[in-house]
């Protein structure tokens, strides 16, 4: 099963301009939601994590799946106002705009080491971002891992200047 076929591209969304991949067909498809969730656990092997982070919203998706899959237990960084308690914030850009992620300041133990986990990698805005909010919590950032990585937009590289090691599943 190739899964890039269930991943198709929908031209001049959510802007002109942007080829975007839409996973709507993938999780339709019980088959190709269940190989990418194995194929996500598979890249996620040699990464030593005790938590997953799971990126609003498609990274829930996901992160949700793998979570259950290899019994980790998963975090939430979320859009603004939508998370109570008290949060650590970073604003960031991504592909198609700017948006500010959250995340509770105490969910996290200090000793985690934080698997970042999303549907895609393009510019690496968002998972930097992500990466940000556990190093505030003062946890480490084990690595990141995405289903697509969308590789002329150089997402992989500007993690891995910060020092965050991502893999993705699939490259286009
Ligand atoms: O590497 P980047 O350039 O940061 O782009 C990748 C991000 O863009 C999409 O999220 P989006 O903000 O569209 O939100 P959604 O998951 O709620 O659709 C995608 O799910 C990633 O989180
Ligand atoms: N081209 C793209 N397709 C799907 N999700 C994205 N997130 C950022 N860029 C994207």
């Amino acid at each position: 099963m190739n899964l890039l076929d269930y991943l198709p591209v929908v031209p001049d969304f959510p802007k002109p301009g942007i080829m975007f991949r839409d996973i709507s067909p993938l999780l339709a498809n019980a088959a190709a939601f269940k190989e990418a969730t194995h194929q996500l656990a598979q890249i996620s092997q040699d990464l030593e994590f005790t938590h997953l982070l799971g990126i609003e919203s498609r990274g829930f998706i996901f992160g949700a799946a793998l979570a259950n899959e290899l019994s980790k237990p998963l975090i939430l960084a979320r859009k603004p106002n939508k998370l109570p308690l008290d949060v650590h914030q970073e604003s960031y850009g991504l592909e198609y705009g700017t948006d500010l992620l959250e995340m509770q300041k105490t969910i996290l133990p200090t000793d985690a080491k934080v698997l970042l986990i999303d549907d895609v990698l393009a510019t690496g805005g968002t998972l930097l971002a992500s990466a940000k909010l556990v190093e505030k919590s003062g946890a480490t950032v084990a690595g990141a891992i995405t289903l697509l990585e969308i590789s002329f937009l150089a997402g992989m590289q500007k993690l891995a200047n910060q020092g965050v090691v991502a893999k993705s599943v699939l490259q286009i």
